[in-house]
């Protein structure tokens, strides 16, 4: 009963008007020692968000509480109207994120590692679907190897095929170009692309603002834990992006 009435006081809206991610007073404190220090903001669904900022400004924090791997300390965050806190389980297959991690088993071979999420997240066809993202992302000669054999890239690689298994609504990629080769960050854009053609939400962190630039509609700048600079990208040129940045991480 409680938990029904906090719900409502969250998402007072009709659902055809509501935002795909919600985020209210968000807040986030590890030992007492504050991370993220009230964060607002929400993303309609085909939005496409990039977060800068400096070494611990918070930003992994954010992706974290979003992909119900950590929960606020006060505040909340919706995905399609649920609770990161409350209704995590079904938030989570709402939800592919490639983490700093790639949350993988180094023991299994990359299928057998998509064969285990594929379970996981009941995804329909589950062997098809991970033999196609393996061809996808550039792996399938590297099918039946142990992923403890695989180079970062494949590595990062086979994370973005984990976490796009299930066919995410919002996909949350952490500086998921970082350790990928041209080819790879190629494929990546495409990847992205068709993600977001499918009718998908994306928010990724990155410390290159051209890489913002290119992949986001808006821009948002953390710094201590608070949102500094919040910007539509249209008409934004890299240099003013650039000097932004500079200011926020100088
Ligand atoms: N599990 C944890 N326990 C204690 N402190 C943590 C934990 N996770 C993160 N922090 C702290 O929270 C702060 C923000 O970390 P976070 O990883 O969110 O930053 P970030 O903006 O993603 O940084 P980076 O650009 O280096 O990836 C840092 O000071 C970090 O040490």
């Amino acid at each position: 009963m409680a938990q029904d009435a906090r719900r409502q006081e969250a998402s007072p809206r009709p659902e055809a008007e509501r935002p795909l991610v919600e985020i209210e007073g968000l807040r986030k404190s590890f030992a007492f020692r504050p991370v993220l220090r009230g964060i607002d903001l929400s993303l309609r669904a085909g939005e496409r968000l990039a977060l800068l900022g400096a070494n611990g400004a918070g930003k992994t924090t954010l992706l974290r509480i979003l992909a119900c791997l950590t929960r606020p300390t006060a505040g909340h965050a919706l995905v399609a109207g649920l609770d990161c806190v409350h209704d995590a389980q079904e938030v989570r297959r709402l939800v592919g994120f490639v983490a700093h991690q790639p949350y993988l088993y180094e023991e299994l071979t990359a299928l057998e590692n998509l064969l285990f999420f594929a379970r996981m997240y009941g995804v329909a066809r589950g062997r098809e679907r991970a033999l196609l993202l393996l061809e996808r992302v550039g792996l399938a000669r590297r099918a039946r190897d142990r992923v403890g054999s695989l180079s970062r890239g494949q590595l990062q690689r086979l994370a973005l095929a984990r976490a796009l298994l299930h066919g995410p609504r919002l996909l949350l990629l952490d500086e998921a170009e970082t350790g990928l080769d041209e080819a790879g960050t190629a494929l990546l854009s495409t990847l992205l692309a068709e993600h977001m053609a499918e009718g998908g939400t994306l928010i990724l962190t990155t410390h290159r603002p051209e890489f913002a630039l290119q992949q986001a509609d808006r821009l948002v700048m953390l710094k201590d834990g608070r949102i500094v600079y919040h910007e539509t990208v249209a008409g934004l040129e890299l240099a003013q992006v650039r000097r932004a940045y500079q200011e926020v991480v100088g």
